[in-house]
């Protein structure tokens, strides 16, 4: 089957599957779960520590290590150039293309992000150099001025400073300054501001959204935080167990949650300004992922869980426009 997108969305991922064969067994990291981007929106992914929220935004461009490996799945994108091409397909050289370039990243690991060999200059030309036939005196301009962007100060200074010379949150923009290089039209950030205190976190945030703005760009961001969610997001997707739980618009999420995941979730925030470092307060145990059997995988914790829950995967039911649940709560059969 084959699967349009519609005329301003940039990326349509369905049924992705994603395992790791390991001693333990097979972990089930990510089961037929999908997602949509549109041009210039922001879109959050969220969900409680393990539950595939990494794994399958890496899944999107392939980056997948062994013993890992992407069993099936379509996942189509629009490029630049406005033709449509399916990810899963594309040779490596074609996908180094627009990894890094049109997808780009900013990793959840905020030590590894950077070499402490390099200046921030050398990370982004580097980028800049991989992807664009420009000089390199062109690319340290445009490494200054991608500085500039990302709001650090002095940056014909702090191009040539080491990762070690800079604050967590200066180290942070410079990373976003590399991911942003080539202008993407995807910008995937994977907690991109753990670790960092409180006040900077909201300049990071605030950074984020402006640069979306600036450069047109698409936004998908991985996060714990509730509040964050509630504050840049314009669509939600709710992940358990490796799986959607429940996707919907912002406000229809957080004013009338279907999932009971997502409820609970919810109801563990009673202010989702309030800042939630992890999502760990609802009763009962993260998922074990490993030779998954059929069945909600929210079942053993879920209050309302039924017969049919333990045994066999939800349906996706539309409750409305763009609001799809996996539950057999709001099944008709
Ligand atoms: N290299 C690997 N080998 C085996 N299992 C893995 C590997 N990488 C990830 N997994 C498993 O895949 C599942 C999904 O992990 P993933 O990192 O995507 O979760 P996450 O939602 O991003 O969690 P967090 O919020 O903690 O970052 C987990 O059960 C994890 O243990
Ligand atoms: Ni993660």
């Amino acid at each position: 089957m084959s699967l349009e997108l519609k005329e301003n969305q940039i990326l349509a991922a369905r049924d992705v599957n994603v395992r790791f064969y390991t001693y333990a067994g097979v972990v089930h990291a990510v089961s037929d779960a999908y997602l949509d981007i549109f041009e210039r929106e922001t879109v959050a992914l969220v969900g409680e520590t393990g539950s595939g929220k990494t794994v399958f935004t890496r899944a999107l461009t392939r980056l997948i290590e062994p013993p890992g490996r992407i069993e099936s799945g379509r996942i189509y994108f629009r490029r630049r150039n406005g033709s449509v091409v399916e990810l899963l397909k594309l040779t490596e050289s074609e996908l180094r293309d627009v990894r890094g370039n049109e997808i780009s990243y900013v990793f959840q690991d905020p030590s590894s992000a950077l070499d402490p060999l390099y200046t921030a200059g050398e990370h982004i030309v580097e980028t800049i150099l991989e992807h664009r036939a420009v000089s390199k005196d062109e690319a340290w301009n445009e490494a200054i001025q991608l500085l500039q962007d990302v709001m650090i100060p002095n940056p014909e200074v702090r191009v040539k400073s080491y990762p070690h010379e800079l604050s967590g949150g200066l180290r942070q923009r410079v990373v976003i300054a590399t991911a942003i290089s080539n202008k993407p039209r995807l910008l995937i950030a994977d907690e991109p501001t753990t670790n960092l205190d409180v006040t900077v976190q909201a300049q990071i945030l605030d950074l984020l959204r402006e640069l979306r703005n600036k450069y047109g760009m698409s936004l998908l961001l991985i996060t714990h935080n509730l509040g964050i969610v509630a504050e840049i997001a314009d669509r939600v997707y709710v992940m358990y167990g490796g799986r959607i739980a429940e996707t919907a618009d912002v406000y229809t999420l957080f004013e009338s949650p279907q999932h009971p995941y997502t409820q609970l979730l919810l109801k563990c925030v009673p202010n989702p300004l309030k800042k939630v470092e992890k999502l760990e307060s609802i009763p009962g145990t993260v998922p074990n992922l490993i030779d998954v059997k059929p069945g909600c995988p929210f079942a053993p914790r879920c209050p309302f869980a039924m017969e049919i829950c333990r045994t066999q995967n939800p349906p996706k039911v539309e409750l409305g426009k763009g609001h799809f649940v996996h539950c057999w709560l709001y099944s008709k059969r």
